[in-house]
């Protein structure tokens, strides 16, 4: 379990496009996307509201199929949901009628691992998120943030090759976002899997990433790929750094171009010169 230089999970997303179909229209989702995942590495994509962050992430989880292009995983071609790909999202889900443990074990049983397997898998994962006192708790009986590290815990049991997250912490409050991301940055040190990981935040996703991927507005493409500049491992004195704020500010200034290009026409950067000039900085903070 305790790996240090990972050999397998590389993804590769190449000029990908995604096209819907709804009430006999054609609606454009991604366009010539590329995005990779270097075994172990540690990816982010961050962007405006419906750039179409979770329809690649769920593309590399083959939930669904590109329109073109190609999705891998170590070269081959991604035709559907497997073990080899763990998937966190930001509602829990976990099954409440099952202990921590036995919702850990769930995707081992099916795999058909041994009870001592399953048991031994199951509480060094737990030990390594702080939940080992708790496995025989019910969903119930957790916090936000406890079940989500169980939700963590359960995508990591069957060893996946690549741990895909989309907003996993999006529904807790800033202080138990803030402690759940140093869990995961831990146990990712300890693990080194590979991630991809879908985040609004941008100080989460200057923490916890190795890159960045930065997407337009609608159709997302990647307008930018950012390497961060943080040694590992990530600490949270990092974060008062200038260079985290420097990274911060640029990603910023990325999104707040596409944000504002996302709200359409009638906001031009003049228009919200004089917006904010009426409403104060606060009124500016919030739109970005
Ligand atoms: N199955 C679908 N059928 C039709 N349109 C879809 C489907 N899934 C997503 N979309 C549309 O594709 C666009 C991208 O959605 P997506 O959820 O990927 O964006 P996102 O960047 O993850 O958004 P957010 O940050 O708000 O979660 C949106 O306009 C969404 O309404």
């Amino acid at each position: 379990m305790d790996k240090t230089v990972a050999s397998h999970g590389r993804v590769d997303v190449r000029d990908v496009h995604i096209r819907f179909h709804t009430k006999g229209q054609e609606f454009e989702a991604v366009r010539a996307a590329n995005v990779h995942v270097r075994p172990g590495e540690f990816v982010s994509l961050i962007g405006p509201s419906g750039c179409g962050k979770s329809t690649l992430l769920n593309a590399v989880a083959g939930f669904l199929k590109p329109s073109s292009g190609q999705v891998l995983l170590d070269g081959q071609p991604i035709t559907g949901p497997g073990s080899d790909r763990g998937v966190v999202f930001q509602q829990y889900s976990l099954f409440p009628w099952m202990t921590v443990r036995a919702n850990v074990e769930f995707g081992l049983r099916m795999k058909g691992a041994s009870a001592s397997e399953r048991e031994a898998q199951a509480r060094t994962l737990l030990g390594l998120a702080g939940l080992l006192s708790f496995e025989n708790h019910y969903p119930d009986q957790l916090s936000g943030g406890m079940k989500q590290r169980v939700g963590i815990v359960r995508a990591l049991a069957t060893s996946p090759q690549v741990l895909l997250m989309d907003e996993p912490f999006g529904a807790l409050d800033s202080q138990t976002r803030v402690v759940m991301q140093e869990i995961l940055t831990n146990m990712w040190q300890r693990l080194r899997i590979s991630v991809l990981f879908i985040t609004h935040d941008i100080d989460e996703a200057v923490f916890l990433s190795d890159r960045i991927y930065v997407m337009t507005a609608r159709p997302g493409r990647i307008k930018a790929e950012l390497a961060v500049p943080l040694p590992r491992p990530r600490t949270p004195e990092m974060t008062a750094t200038p260079e985290f704020a420097a990274m911060v500010r640029q990603i910023k200034g990325l999104i707040r171009e596409e944000s504002i290009a996302a709200m359409g026409g009638e906001l031009s950067d003049g228009g919200l010169a004089g917006l904010c000039a009426e409403v104060g900085p606060r009124g500016v903070g919030q739109l970005v």
